[in-house]
């Protein structure tokens, strides 16, 4: 069998009292792309952080190609490009020199970050200062950022946040294209519906724990036609009552 791109095994993280993963874990094959689903706090960028190695684990490992991700063997992460929580950008920069500062480190052309600028629709705006762009404008050319170096593994935590529907259809266009190019995207999102028509499958977490499709299915519970956004969030309510993972 092929080694997955990504191998997540038995995560555990604590800050303090909160757990915030327990026992996650997953495998993503190459060539694919995976809705990585939750709610507010459910741990989904902890997640991101511990496979790019910026958090370090309690307990567990992280593969990439095969090769475990730790401290000492970052090379592993070359492949990897990522985009967490807010895009790191220098707000008193272009758009353009931000990019191309992570281009010069990666040995990426200028050719290559202006496909990157033209797939993404940022020419109209990527020559103006950072501190000028609205929220949206800034995931786009973070999204660009975790691109830039051409990865195998792209890393999307939260991508479509703040965007218009204009710009979400038109990063999804692109990270489709980047998957029918045999590479592979983990996405992160809050709802199963704003990842609708991209990915290939979703992992569900929920309170640091991952949720496995047939407990989201059982919440069908007789239902025609069940909504998987409607199960899912069935599964977290019930969850909550029952307060799973409250710390004591
Ligand atoms: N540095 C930290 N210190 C303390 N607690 C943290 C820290 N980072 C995350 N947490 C806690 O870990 C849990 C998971 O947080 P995380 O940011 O991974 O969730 P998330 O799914 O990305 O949430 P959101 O959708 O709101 O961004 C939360 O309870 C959060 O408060």
């Amino acid at each position: 069998m092929e080694t997955p791109i990504l191998q997540v095994s038995n995560i555990n993280k604590s800050f303090g009292r909160v757990r915030a993963l327990r026992d996650v874990s997953f495998a993503v094959t190459r060539g694919t792309i995976i809705g990585l689903v939750g709610p507010n706090g459910a741990g989904k960028s902890t997640t991101m952080k511990v496979i790019t190695g910026v958090t370090a684990p309690d307990v567990g490992e992280v593969q990439v190609a095969g090769e475990t991700v730790t401290m000492q063997q970052r090379h592993t992460l070359v492949r990897v490009g990522a985009l967490i929580e807010n895009p790191g950008l220098y707000s008193y920069m272009t758009g353009w020199d931000n990019l191309k500062l992570y281009a010069d480190v990666a040995g990426t052309s200028d050719d290559k970050i202006n496909e990157i600028v033209t797939q993404l629709d940022l020419a109209e705006f990527i020559n103006k200062k950072v501190k000028t762009y609205s929220w949206g404008m800034k995931q786009r050319v973070g999204v660009a950022l975790a691109m830039v170096n051409d990865p195998d593994l792209l890393l999307l935590d939260e991508p479509l946040n703040g965007m218009d529907p204009v710009s979400v259809a038109e990063v999804k266009a692109v990270l489709r294209e980047w998957r029918d190019a045999g590479k592979t995207i983990l996405i992160s999102s809050h709802t199963v519906r704003d990842l609708e028509g991209l990915v290939d499958d979703y992992i569900f977490i929920d309170r640091g724990e991952n949720i496995s499709r047939d407990e989201i299915l059982t919440a069908a519970d007789g239902k025609v036609d069940p909504d998987l956004e409607e199960m899912f969030a069935d599964v977290i309510a019930r969850r909550k009552q029952q307060g799973v993972g409250d710390v004591d």
